[in-house]
């Protein structure tokens, strides 16, 4: 196992990266603690399989260093960094059997005997795949050759890290939600480092004890999905994060304060605000935004139902303010009014949370 760092990487697929456009990841310094669980989490595009592929060596930075555990991995090829990556679609061996394909990266290895028999039998049992080991990988549904996939990705112990790179895309939408709770028990258990991409939140906060969140080859926050909720560092974040995603509206701040549409409205981080001549926005999730006999005043414009809760969408100065009702409550009609939590509003300066590394 290892903890990975990434010191100053940037990569361009181009030859002379000139303009910020240029570079598909920008410049990332992290690290991966060892044995954690981390999910890179953004949009198409935003640089998450740049960024792995620069971790498992089949890239090479254009800048930067990579080391695992402090030693210098940069020029390393992917062999000798000694990690276990399983891609979006199957990769395995049609002609053997589910049993071969499992133990092929151990006999690769040069591993063993009983060995061999263990291991295999022990992942085969995790991802429910015992009662196939004789079948002809062949014969298998895509689902299944996927379960082979990760199996293989998982049955080696020797791994710095293992990698997953959209791992679920190719899973019936039932057998998902099986597939992620058994990786987050698999991790439980193995303890080992692994990195899972995906553009899909629920698969991220469920996988991962800290999430990279992503965006336009940036790493705008890392967290645990608690604090991606409750304190997004950038309104990305809070959009990305959260369904529905926070509301953010425009806002001044005087005396310390935060004034929209007229109101004063406590946050935990204007006080503190010594203006600029920056963009500020005022963030507040949908679940800290309450109906209210006074606050502002907003239309219902929209109800939609959410299971245990129903999301009303409001308009208020001109901005539409989401809030989550729970079902026996009553949705008012006409105007209304709303009020933010003061403990969970924040304030943004170009997008980004003022003061937020001390709050
Ligand atoms: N081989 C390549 N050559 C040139 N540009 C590339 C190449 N691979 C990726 N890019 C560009 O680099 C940027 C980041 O792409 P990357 O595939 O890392 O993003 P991603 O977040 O993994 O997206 P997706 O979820 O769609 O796979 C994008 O602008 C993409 O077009």
């Amino acid at each position: 196992m290892a903890g990975i760092t990434l010191d100053k990487v940037r990569h361009s697929y181009g030859p002379k990266p000139t303009n910020d456009e240029d570079w598909a990841l920008k410049e990332v310094s992290l690290d991966f603690a060892d044995g954690g669980a981390y999910a890179l989490l953004g949009p198409s595009g935003c640089g998450k399989t740049t960024l792995l592929n620069l971790v498992s060596g089949l890239l090479r930075p254009t800048e930067g260093t990579i080391l695992f555990d402090g030693l210098d991995v940069t020029d390393a090829t992917p062999e000798a960094r000694n990690i276990a990556q399983v891609f979006q679609f199957p990769v395995i061996y049609d002609t053997m059997t589910v049993y071969d394909n499992l133990a092929f990266p151990l006999r690769n290895r040069g591993v063993t005997g009983p060995d061999i028999d263990r291991r295999v039998r022990e992942i085969a049992s995790m991802l429910e795949l015992d009662g196939m080991l004789t079948k002809r990988a062949s014969g298998l549904t895509a689902d299944g050759k996927q379960k082979i996939s990760l199996g293989r990705g998982l049955v080696r112990s020797d791994v710095n890290v293992i990698m997953f790179d959209e791992p679920l895309t190719v899973i019936d939408p039932h057998l998902k939600w099986v597939l992620r709770s058994k990786l987050k028990e698999l991790h439980s258990r193995i303890r080992r480092t692994m990195i899972y991409v995906t553009h899909d939140q629920t698969e991220a906060l469920t996988f991962a004890d800290r999430v990279v969140v992503m965006q336009d080859g940036e790493v705008v926050q890392i967290g645990t999905p608690v604090e991606l909720f409750e304190k997004p560092q950038h309104t990305f974040v809070g959009h990305f994060i959260g369904s529905p995603g926070m509301n953010v509206l425009p806002c001044s701040v005087e005396d310390g304060v935060a004034i929209f549409a007229g109101h004063r409205v406590e946050t935990i981080n204007a006080a503190g605000y010594r203006g600029g001549a920056g963009h500020v926005e005022l963030g507040v999730r949908p679940e800290f935004v309450t109906l209210a006999d006074e606050g502002i005043p907003v239309e219902v414009i929209k109800v939609s139902d959410a299971g245990r809760y129903r999301i009303v969408e409001t308009a208020g100065a001109g901005e539409i303010i989401k809030l989550l009702l729970p079902e026996e409550d009553a949705v008012p009609e006409g105007t209304a009014h709303v009020r933010f939590d003061p403990a969970h509003s924040q304030i943004y300066e170009n997008g980004w949370m003022v003061n937020g590394a001390a709050s």
